[in-house]
């Protein structure tokens, strides 16, 4: 049994970066940049006007309420280049071409305009003053956003201002699900196009509806990933080893739910073997999620998650995520962390680390009720898991402990 920080540096070290792929930028967001992007052009292209106002030469003004006429405006969109002659003004609007010559724009609540004439209030009138040069924004040729960069709502907008309409980025891995157990079913409407049976449905007794499957696909969803396969089996050695065979063939990440434990109905591991999956390790001292298994198949990664859901989840979060995250180019693949007092007490044996389900803010964090790994109602409920090592094993009420952010925090 290996250490939280053993199995996390494990998947450090053997996790690699995916190769990379030409995309449309409105598929981007939340992918990786593979290359520095370099801009085509400047940002402003040209001089432009911040406010709606009057274009005149700053020189011109020399006291306040200086009258000057107004020989032409310049609006947003025009393809007239201008020229101000000293001792004119030109109309202008926000987001027009200042006229060459002009050197600043007074804006338009510090004018009196009658008929012809405008009337500068203000003065001074500083150089430069609500007008934007070109480049100020980025000038043509400098890296416009550098390789490495994670592409978020705010990078594509910007890009698309540039006129870079596709961006070379890490693809996002395939994952294949696993899911096993005699017990399961999967819920009613599942089978019928998601109609709602209602009621209490058709379990038999001693069977349970199926809810991983359903929760890792909406994970793996939330971070963007698509290409997802599933696949269900009975315990049975010969359906789980063709199952994960055909999943490890297929995608770059596969995921087992299930079966991995010492039960004698427990085919997982005995399939990882048959197949020639390699060990990078099994078992971490960590609670829930102890029988967790990582392991690889050539080009394949193999996470065989404890069947307890919420032990499937925290290990979702803890190690899946982060892989997931590392083969699509990012460096920040952990979930963020905040120390936050605990607002209850909280003690346990302390033989393995814990991490339980809790509600954070951004001043304190709350474990909730139903920390056993069969109860995914407080997991419902969570926005944070606190993270507990064996040493800190008795905390009381003020006590600062480590909050693991959710990507549901906020
Ligand atoms: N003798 C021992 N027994 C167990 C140990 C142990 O060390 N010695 N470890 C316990 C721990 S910790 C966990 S976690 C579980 C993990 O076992 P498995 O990965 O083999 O999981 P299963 O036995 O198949 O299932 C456990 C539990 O979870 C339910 N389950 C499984 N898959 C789903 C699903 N897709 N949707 C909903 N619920 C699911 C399943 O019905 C069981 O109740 O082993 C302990 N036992
Ligand atoms: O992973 Mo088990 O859930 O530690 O109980």
């Amino acid at each position: 049994m290996i250490s939280v920080q053993e199995a996390k540096s494990h998947i450090l070290a053997t996790i690699p970066v995916l190769y990379a792929e030409f995309m449309p930028l409105g598929e981007a967001v939340g992918h990786v940049l593979a290359d520095d992007l370099l801009a085509p052009l400047a940002l402003p292209p040209f001089r432009q006007s911040s406010m709606d106002g009057y274009a005149v030469h700053h020189a011109d003004i020399t006291q306040a309420n200086t009258a000057l006429p107004v020989v032409a405006e310049s609006r947003a969109g025009t393809e007239v280049p201008l020229v101000l002659e000293r001792g004119t003004a030109v109309h202008i609007l926000t987001g027009a071409p200042v006229p060459d010559g002009a050197t600043a724009v007074v804006m338009r609540e510090k004018v009196r305009r009658a008929g012809d004439m405008a009337t500068i209030e203000l003065y001074p009138v500083i150089e430069n003053e609500n007008v934007r040069s070109v480049g100020q924004q980025i000038k043509k040729g400098d890296v416009a956003l550098p390789k490495g960069t994670y592409l978020t709502p705010g990078s594509v907008g910007f890009l698309a201002g540039l006129n870079i309409t596709t961006v070379k980025v890490y693809r996002k891995p395939s994952v294949g699900i696993l899911v096993t157990g005699d017990e399961l079913v999967q819920p009613d409407g599942a089978s019928s196009g998601g109609v709602p049976s209602g009621g209490e449905g058709t379990l038999r007794f001693g069977q349970i509806y199926e809810s991983s499957s359903a929760m890792l696909a909406a994970v793996l969803r939330a971070e963007g990933i698509t290409d997802i396969m599933i696949r269900y089996v009975a315990d049975d050695a010969p359906a789980t080893v063709a199952a994960l065979r055909e999943l490890a063939e297929e995608n770059d990440v596969v995921l087992s739910t299930g079966g991995v434990s010492v039960g004698d109905y427990d085919y997982v591991g005995t399939s990882l073997e048959e197949i020639g999956v390699e060990t990078v390790f099994y078992k971490v001292r960590q609670r829930p999620g102890k029988p967790l298994f990582f392991g690889r198949n050539d080009d394949t990664f193999i996470f065989a998650l404890p069947g307890n859901p919420a032990a499937t989840l925290v290990c979702y979060y803890q190690y899946v995520l982060p892989a997931l995250r590392l083969m699509s180019g990012r460096k920040d693949c952990f979930l963020p962390k905040l120390k936050l007092p605990i607002t209850h007490a909280f003690s346990f044996k302390g033989e393995r680390d814990e991490f339980l389900k809790a509600t954070a803010t951004t001043t304190t964090v709350t474990p909730l009720e139903g920390q056993e790994s069969f109860v995914l109602r407080s997991f419902a409920m969570a926005n944070a898991l606190i993270y507990l090592p064996s040493t800190q094993n008795s905390v009381q009420p003020g006590d600062l402990v480590e909050a693991h952010l959710l990507p549901f925090f906020c």
